[in-house]
C-alpha cells in the first residue's frame, strides 16, 4: 500500500445504531477500513450481520452513528455519483429500453460536459463493456436475469464512480450466469482499474475476486473480525485457481473463519 493512496477510502471507527421509537439497534462497531484507489475488496459474513449497512454507509444512502467515513479526504454523508451502487435485484426502470435506463443515468452525470452525441457514444461503450449492445432496445422484462444485471452494471459504470459498490449482485443467478458475470467484472476492474467493494456469501467468488476479503463477525454490534489478503496473480482463470495452493489457504482461511471461528446461530429471542 503506498502513502499517497492509502487513505483513498478511509473508514475510520465507524458505528451504526437503528433507532426505532425507544429501541436501539447497533449493527455495526467500531469499523476500521482503509481501501486503496483501485483495489478489489469483497465482504463476507453471516446473513444479518450487517454488510449491507456497511455498503449503504459507503454509498452514503445512510448516515454514520458515529466515526468517519471519507472518500479521498472528503466526508461521506450523501449518495453521488462517484459511488455507484449495482443491487442483487436488478433496479431498472421497467418501462424504459436498456438504451434509456442507462441513459438516464448517463445524462444525469455528463448533460453539462459531454454532447449529445458523445454521450450515445459513451452508453453504446458502457452496454459493450457488459456486452449488452444488442439488447439495447429491449426492455427489462424481456431479457434474462443475467442480462438485468449486465445492464445494471453499465448503468453504474457509465457514471464513471471512483468506487463500484456491488450489493450481492450474482446472489440470484444461476452458476453458470453467475460464473460469467464474474468474469465479466474481472475483465472490467482489469480494463478501466476503479475501486470495487462487493458483498457475497459466496466464498469462491470472494477469493476469485478480491485483492482482500473483509470477514465480519456475527452481530448485533457487528465489526470486522479479519481481513485477508489474496495474494494470487492476475488475470485469474477459474479452471487454473481450483488447485493453486494460494487458492485453496485462502478458502479455507475464509471458511475456518464463518464457520468455525464465527458460526452463525440463531438469535433467541
Ligand atoms: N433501517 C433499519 N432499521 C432497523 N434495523 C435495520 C435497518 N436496516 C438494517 N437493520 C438491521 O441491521 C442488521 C444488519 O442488516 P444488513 O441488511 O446490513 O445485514 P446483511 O449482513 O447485509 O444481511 P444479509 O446477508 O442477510 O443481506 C439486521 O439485523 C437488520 O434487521
Amino acid at each position: 500500500m503506498t502513502s499517497t493512496s492509502a487513505k483513498y477510502l478511509h473508514i475510520d471507527r465507524v458505528c451504526k445504531s437503528f433507532t426505532n421509537g425507544s429501541k436501539v439497534t447497533d449493527v455495526l462497531s467500531d469499523i476500521r477500513l482503509t481501501i486503496d484507489k483501485g483495489e478489489f475488496v469483497s465482504i463476507i459474513g453471516h446473513s444479518g450481520c450487517g454488510k449491507s449497512t456497511l455498503l449503504n454507509l459507503i454509498a452514503g444512502l445512510t448516515d454514520v452513528t458515529t466515526g468517519a467515513l471519507k472518500l479521498e479526504g472528503r466526508e461521506v454523508n450523501a449518495p453521488g455519483p462517484e459511488r455507484a451502487v449495482v443491487f442483487q435485484n436488478h433496479s431498472l426502470l421497467p418501462w424504459l429500453t436498456v438504451y434509456d435506463n442507462v441513459k438516464l443515468a448517463v445524462n444525469k452525470v455528463f448533460s453539462a460536459t459531454k454532447t449529445r452525441a458523445e454521450r450515445h457514444d459513451w452508453i453504446l461503450h458502457n452496454l459493450d463493456l457488459v456486452q449488452m449492445t444488442h439488447a439495447a432496445d429491449k426492455r427489462p422484462g424481456e431479457i434474462s436475469g443475467g442480462m438485468r444485471q449486465r445492464v445494471g452494471i453499465a448503468r453504474a459504470l457509465s457514471m464513471e464512480p471512483k468506487v463500484l459498490l456491488l450489493d450481492e449482485p450474482f446472489g440470484a443467478l444461476d452458476a453458470l450466469t453467475r460464473a460469467h458475470l464474474q468474469d465479466a467484472v474481472m475483465d472490467i476492474h482489469a480494463r478501466l482499474g476503479n475501486t470495487m467493494i462487493m458483498i457475497t456469501h459466496d466464498v469462491d467468488e470472494a477469493v476469485l475476486l478480491a485483492d482482500r476479503i473483509v470477514m465480519m463477525t456475527n452481530g448485533p454490534a457487528a465489526t470486522i473480525g479479519e481481513v485477508l489478503d489474496v495474494a494470487i496473480p492476475r488475470p485469474r482463470d477459474r479452471i487454473a485457481l481450483a488447485s493453486h495452493p494460494d487458492y485453496v489457504r485462502a478458502r479455507e482461511a475464509v471458511l475456518r473463519f464463518l464457520y468455525e471461528r464465527h458460526r452463525f446461530v440463531e438469535a433467541a429471542e
